[in-house]
């Protein structure tokens, strides 16, 4: 069963196309990752699918219901935005309240849940602290606790970490996980950091300027670029890497090869030729250490980005431009 369908889904502002023809489905209890560049269509898609505002074409369905019957979806649906904020001189307990009373969580439940939220993401012991004092950190996890109150079937994260600090971003992505192994709540995690996403997420869909280049496992997706690897090297200081480069680019087996800084050459190909590609390095320059690297979520957006598609059925074309790093 799915808790997110999205049926070619077109959204536009003015001139701006938001969103073309993007369709996705999210099965129950799934943590699925949004990933994409800044004004990729992210929260475009949480808007629509919390039934704040309708799309042009397409359907939106989400926890057993069309989008657009926003009171009864926002009963099912928690959604926390890119950028929720409290009062600052209330506690956050208070903030709670005022949540679960707005939310129309039962007075039976109320002190009950409000105490398992707090829990749930590690504020028990500052609940009855003003939020003025709160860190970035700990206001995204109440944050995350007002969504929580409801126990919702689907919970929509819109860039939660954004703008965290490693500890912070590291804390929240452990409470995220704890949930979705805990319960069986249907997660939409959206990011800019293919990391965070490879983390936390099982299903990814990559958005590049409203289009979805690239959906489906996390692994599935890793493993249809997994016959490429990354050698990245450093080039003696007698030697230029972009000489290097130009000189492997038509080597056979090499998918591209480019300078990454004034003395490191990024090589991806084929992995039965990285020993014969690390020969051709070393006939041709002095090498002062390399690293091979697996492939990542990083490296599916590249493809995908670079011109590839590919989609949950594992039907993908990989591109062959160059390997720039979009985030
Ligand atoms: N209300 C609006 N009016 C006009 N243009 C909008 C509006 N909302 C979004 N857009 C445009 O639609 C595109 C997608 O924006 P959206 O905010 O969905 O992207 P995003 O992936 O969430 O970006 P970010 O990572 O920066 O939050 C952008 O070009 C944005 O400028």
């Amino acid at each position: 069963m799915n808790d997110v369908e999205i049926k070619r889904v077109t959204k536009s502002y003015g001139q701006v196309t938001a969103l073309e023809d993007v369709s996705l489905a999210v099965e129950a209890g799934t943590t699925f990752g949004l990933l994409g560049t800044n004004g990729a269509g992210k929260t475009t898609l949480f808007r629509l699918l919390i039934g704040h505002e309708a799309p042009d074409a397409g359907a939106v369905e989400i926890a057993g219901l069309p989008a657009e019957r926003g009171v009864e979806v926002r009963r099912r649906v928690g959604y926390l935005p890119e950028h929720a904020g409290f009062p600052p001189s209330f506690t956050g307990r208070e903030v709670l309240g005022f949540h679960a009373d707005v939310r129309g969580v039962p007075a039976t439940v109320r002190d009950e849940r409000i105490a398992a939220a707090l829990a749930t993401v590690g504020l028990a012991d500052a609940a009855d602290r003003s939020v003025g004092g709160y860190s970035n950190g700990m206001n995204r996890r109440l944050g995350l606790a007002t969504v929580l109150l409801t126990e919702p079937q689907v919970l929509l994260l819109d860039e939660p970490t954004a703008g965290l600090d490693p500890m912070g971003v590291d804390a929240f992505n452990r409470i995220v996980e704890r949930i979705a192994a805990e319960t069986p709540i249907t997660i939409v995690f959206s990011s800019h950091s293919h990391a965070e996403v490879e983390r936390v997420c099982d299903q990814v869909a990559i958005l590049d300027d409203g289009r979805v280049c690239a959906a489906g496992d996390v692994d599935d997706l890793r493993r249809d670029v997994g016959e490429t690897v990354t050698i990245d090297l450093r080039i003696g200081e007698d030697d230029s890497p972009s000489a290097v480069a130009d000189r492997l680019r038509d080597a056979p087996g090499v998918t591209s090869a480019e300078p990454s800084d004034d003395r490191g050459l990024r090589v991806r190909c084929a992995r039965p030729d990285t020993y014969g590609v690390l020969s051709m390095v070393h006939d041709v320059a002095a090498v002062d250490g390399f690293e091979v690297r697996e492939p990542s979520i990083e490296d599916v957006f590249r493809e995908a980005i670079d011109g590839g598609v590919s989609d949950a059925s594992g039907d993908q074309r990989v591109g062959s431009g160059p390997t720039g790093g979009a985030l």
